[in-house]
């Protein structure tokens, strides 16, 4: 196959061979990104003992900063580095960075005193921050690379096979996710140590790193059969230059003797070409209607924090298996990779088919409703745990009192997942004696064993040893967790999916990247805003933070949905054909005047936006 530029490449069913190396690469980069954030929240609480606002903002910062990054990722790679050397070096950074978090996470390094705690936390902290930076770099930096890599192996001639490529792009998205996310959290339940047990973040933290490394090796491989696109020049750059020099030329013209134009970008006319000024207009208007977008992403990311830590304070015992409270996170790709072929195969053409015109502007519109309803539920459920227990952990606190009158030491060897139930095995040990007893673990459940001063060493004390209940088992099951998730995910399909392709569709053709990396600025931004409100707010207890989220997101969601009507859909293809044959060289026969006053008009099209809509018509939101 011979692609638009030339390069001929290897075909397996209509589809370049290459994409497959790059679809291989996007499930391994997925799982190792997914696979680390899942269980993130918990090393932070338990491993390096922060509370759960230190947690939860730790947690979000990186989010934020992982959306960040892909603003560099798309500079280096178009105006410097080109898109696959982009893509080979971060991966590096980012395999590093994940190795940091798998070695921060050794208890081992630090335990001089062999108790199973490390004995210099800062030497765990530093090395964690410094992987989770590394981290956020190189996996912002190669997102927006990746998938407009993969677009650039198809010709023009394969619209078809370009779409079902992104199609599957997602699904690996979500299958590495779903993947990682059941099991990172089994790897994390284990205990393991050299000289002493701990649970193994090491080993949760490991596989993903050994995922990226495989991603790059499986990137690098494919590397004879890209087509790859020498760097056009920094268009981000451009584009800030352009906005500018609009901004000052119009400073400059403030007096009332200068006639005032339609657009203050038509303030660049001066100096830029009139294509990439109706180009930056285009990307403007949708950059506007970006503003509330936000406030879905502070909702939607605390699946991994806020609901995380909900869970632990919840019953995950599902009859056959036990399900870890990070597991709960594996619902959202569970979801998604059924209900976005549902959306597309039943839902959309069934509002279709009852004659409603359910635009992308709509959809989102929903999806945020649907995002507000999910934590509702949250609440809901928040409330049902407060009034089932007052004191909550998912770890069982157990301790012991020793009636012996000579020190006995303490260790256990804990089963967890895929078990009825959670049964730890004490070991006592004193001298050369020691003797083994079992019990079974409520979820949250706290005891204190009493050591009785007749105990024998050495026999079995199964039947020696009593217990009492300090603290009940959560009661509030984790199923009840399915109907938040269930909603937040519907409303990602309606928000997220819809808003990738309308950004898509609503872009000028040579800033399609420039609108991708501001759409993950909303990402970015709304996990900056988790940290604000929480930090603002401080709201004592954590329904209402639920419920103070739900209505902020519905205040916003009236907002856009007022903004969205006003919102006029154009074909970015259409306007730029009509400028470049007005601008070409080819149409010398017009005279300026006429030429002039085409392309007054098209400019008037574009800012009034009249006469371009959505699928060739009116079509408001
Ligand atoms: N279900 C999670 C998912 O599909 N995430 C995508 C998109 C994330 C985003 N904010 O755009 C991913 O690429 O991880």
């Amino acid at each position: 196959m011979v692609n638009k530029s030339g390069f001929n490449s290897k075909e397996v069913c209509g589809y370049p061979l290459s994409i497959f190396f790059i679809v291989v690469n996007e499930f391994c980069e997925r799982f190792s990104y997914y696979g680390m954030r899942a269980v993130l929240v918990l090393y932070f609480k338990y491993f390096l003992r922060w509370d759960d606002d230190l947690a939860t903002s730790i947690y979000h910062t990186f989010v934020a900063l992982c959306y960040l990054t892909p603003i560099l990722g798309a500079i280096v790679a178009d105006s410097w580095l080109g898109k696959f050397k982009t893509i080979i070096y971060l991966s590096i950074v980012y395999a590093i960075g994940q190795v940091a978090m798998a070695v921060s996470a050794i208890h081992d390094i630090t335990d001089t005193d062999r108790d199973g705690t490390p004995n210099n936390m800062t030497f765990h902290v530093v090395l964690s921050m410094v992987g989770l930076f590394l981290i956020a770099l190189g996996t912002g930096g190669i997102k927006p690379c990746v998938a407009a890599f993969g677009g650039d192996q198809f010709g023009d001639h394969q619209e078809r096979q370009r779409r079902t490529f992104f199609s599957v792009f997602y699904l690996c998205i979500n299958g590495g996710s779903l993947l990682s996310t059941i099991i990172t959290p089994i790897l994390r339940a284990q205990n393991c140590g050299i000289y002493s047990k701990q649970k193994c973040y090491s080993l949760a933290f490991g596989v993903p790193a050994a995922l990226m490394v495989v991603a790059l090796v499986v990137f690098i491989v494919g590397s004879g059969m890209y087509y790859k696109a020498k760097p056009e020049g920094n268009i981000m750059g451009d584009v800030c230059k352009c906005i500018g020099f609009a901004i000052s030329n119009r400073y400059k013209h403030r007096s009332k003797q200068y006639p005032s134009r339609e657009h203050w970008m038509d303030w660049a006319e001066d100096k830029y070409d009139k294509l990439l000024i109706a180009q930056i207009k285009m990307v403007l208007k949708v950059l506007f209607l970006y503003i509330p977008l936000p406030m879905f992403w502070t909702l939607f990311d605390q699946k991994g924090s806020r609901w995380t830590l909900q869970a632990t304070t919840m019953d995950g015992n599902f009859g056959a298996i036990v399900i870890q409270p990070d597991q709960m996170q594996t619902v959202n790709p569970i979801l998604i990779l059924t209900l976005v072929p549902i959306m597309d195969s039943v839902i959309y053409p069934l509002i279709k088919k009852c004659g409603l015109n359910f635009t992308p502007l709509k959809r989102m519109t929903v999806g945020m409703f649907l995002a507000a309803l999910a934590f509702v539920c949250a609440a809901v459920v928040q409330i049902e745990i407060d009034v089932s227990r007052k004191h909550l952990t998912y770890f069982n606190l157990t301790q012991f009192v020793n009636g012996m009158n000579k020190p006995v030491n303490v260790s256990t060897s804990e089963i967890f997942p895929f078990l009825i139930i959670i049964r730890a095995t004490f070991f006592l040990q004193s001298g050369q004696l020691s003797c083994a007893f079992s019990r079974d673990f409520g979820f949250g459940s706290s005891y204190t064993f009493f050591i009785p001063s007749t105990l024998s060493l050495g026999s079995n004390c199964q039947e020696s040893i009593t217990g009492a209940e300090d603290i009940k088992p959560n009661s509030v099951h984790m199923a009840l967790q399915v109907p938040q998730y269930f909603f937040i995910t519907a409303g990602e399909v309606m928000f997220s999916v819809t808003g990738l392709e309308f950004s898509y569709s609503q872009a000028p053709s040579n800033m399609k990247a420039v609108l991708q990396a501001g759409w993950l600025l909303t990402v970015a931004i709304g996990n900056f805003i988790v940290l604000i409100v929480a930090e603002v707010a401080k709201l004592p207890k954590q329904w209402t933070e639920y419920v103070l989220f739900a209505s902020l997101l519905l205040c916003v969601c009236i907002i856009f949905s007022i903004m969205a009507y006003f919102y006029t859909y154009i074909d970015p293809t259409e306007i730029e054909a009509k400028f470049r044959r007005n601008v070409g060289d080819d149409d010398d026969d017009k005279n300026d005047k006429q030429r002039k006053l085409e392309m007054e008009m098209m400019k008037r099209d574009l800012d009034r936006s009249d006469d371009e809509h959505y699928k060739g018509k009116q079509t408001k939101m």
